[in-house]
């Protein structure tokens, strides 16, 4: 067992687990003893008597091997185990302790595939940075009790399962800065440089970066940045300002990425996140030398990269967002400011019939919208948090015409064009 597991168990009581019921986190602990009557926590509640639960952490040290493994995991598992084992998404972390997030998979599976299951566990821990836990239910149905796998056989040490207050904050928001949502180009580039080996496209991706940047320059001219969810209007909003304003038309990933965009978009969320990290400083570089020439408008920036990266890192409701005015909102401090951000905002059903006429929408299920439902309101309350460069909200339901005029008067106003 490597070392860094052996440090990780140390405190392993202290750790609180989430696992992901229906797109929300429930939360349990462990105790050593149990003290007063024993209460199973709600995330076994529909377990049958004679199941039993799995859970796999991955605790790779190296964390673009654990993201892509982790990323893999689910695919693996799905694949190898028994149909109904019932994969969910789990964490576990200690409260408030940043970094200390560990990310993995919970099963529940029939008794009678309990072997078959165990047999596939076992290779996987002993080939891979993942550390394995069995749960399994008392004679009367009353207590959960969590083993460590690694150390069942010689000596082997049971914690009693008990509930679990909701955490402050949703257990994501421990490991995002620079995870997620990345501060500097530094940063994002650390993580792209790590995966040379495993995708070359990184270093054509690395090769467009400028050999110097500078955020502090002051473009001559005004710099504005279009964002909003998809459908909202953007690509035919920017092009009207362009032509409006004699304006240069950029966006975030720049065009000189898109051949290698959809690479990025099928890896885990650190690689890819850094990928679009990156995108933003090279756009930065190309808004530099065209804002001296001419007004410039940019179809997204670094409001999307981190609204959508905060968005889909936490889960369930507005409320398991980082709290407003949280380090996760600032603006990267080597980033271009541009002058002014319009968020266009749309009410969700005209949304909707808009991506229908563009024909995109696939799928209406009621489930799939739900889950679509609060994912919108996140991003949309996370690109209204992010401050340093905050956008102003437009309503982009009227005519296409009426909501340029309305653009128009805003940046009029605001960069006295
Ligand atoms: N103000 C408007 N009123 C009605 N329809 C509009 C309006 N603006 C755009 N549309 C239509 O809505 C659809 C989506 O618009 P558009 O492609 O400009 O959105 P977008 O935000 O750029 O989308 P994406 O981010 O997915 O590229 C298009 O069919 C477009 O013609
Ligand atoms: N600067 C950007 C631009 C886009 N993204 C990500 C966020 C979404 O996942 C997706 C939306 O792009 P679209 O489908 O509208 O082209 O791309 C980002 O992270 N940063």
């Amino acid at each position: 067992m490597a070392r860094h597991l052996k440090l990780l168990v140390q405190r392993w009581s202290s750790r609180v687990f989430s696992v992901e019921v229906d797109g929300a986190p429930r939360y349990f602990g462990i105790r050593e003893q149990l003290r007063g009557e024993p209460v199973p926590p709600d995330v076994f509640s529909e377990v049958q008597k004679q199941d039993r639960c799995y859970s796999l952490l991955v605790c790779s040290g190296d964390r673009v091997t654990g993201d892509r493994f982790h990323w893999e995991l689910r695919d693996r598992l799905q694949r190898q185990l028994p149909p109904g084992s019932g994969v969910r998404s789990m964490s576990s972390f200690i409260p408030d302790q940043k970094g200390s997030l560990l990310k993995g998979y919970f099963l529940q599976s029939r008794a009678g595939n309990s072997s078959l299951i165990e047999d596939i566990l076992t290779d996987l821990e002993q080939r891979n940075p993942v550390l394995v836990c069995s749960y399994s239910q008392s004679e009367d149905g009353q207590q959960w009790t969590q083993c460590l796998w690694y150390q069942s056989e010689d000596n082997p040490v049971r914690f009693c399962v008990v509930p679990s207050e909701t955490p402050k904050h949703h257990p994501s928001v421990l490991n995002m800065i620079n995870s997620d949502v990345f501060y500097s180009l530094d940063e994002a580039c650390d993580v792209l440089k790590q995966c040379g080996d495993i995708i070359p496209e990184t270093r054509s991706v690395l090769g467009m970066l400028p050999s110097s940047l500078d955020a502090r320059r002051k473009p001559d001219f005004p710099v504005i940045v279009i964002e909003g969810l998809d459908a909202t209007g953007k690509t035919t909003l920017t092009e009207s300002l362009r032509d409006s304003l004699g304006a240069t038309l950029l966006r975030s990933p720049p065009q000189c990425l898109s051949a290698w965009r959809g690479r990025f978009d099928r890896e885990p969320p650190l690689i890819r996140r850094a990928f679009y990290a990156v995108g933003n400083y090279i756009t930065a570089e190309q808004i530099n030398q065209e804002a001296s020439k001419s007004p410039v408008i940019v179809d997204r920036f670094w409001h999307s990269t981190a609204a959508y990266a905060i968005a889909t890192a936490v889960t369930g409701p507005v409320s398991n967002l980082p709290h407003e005015g949280a380090e996760v909102y600032r603006w990267p401090g080597d980033l271009l400011q541009p002058s002014l951000v319009i968020l266009l905002t749309l009410d969700p059903e005209e949304r909707k019939r808009r991506l229908r006429s563009r024909g995109l929408m696939k799928t209406d299920e009621e489930e799939e919208l739900d889950h679509n439902k609060l994912f919108r309101t996140r991003v949309e309350e996370a690109y209204r948090r992010i401050v340093g460069s905050a956008c102003i909200a437009l309503d982009a339901s009227p005519s296409a015409d009426l909501v340029l005029q309305q653009a128009l008067l805003l940046i009029r106003a605001k960069c006295h064009l």
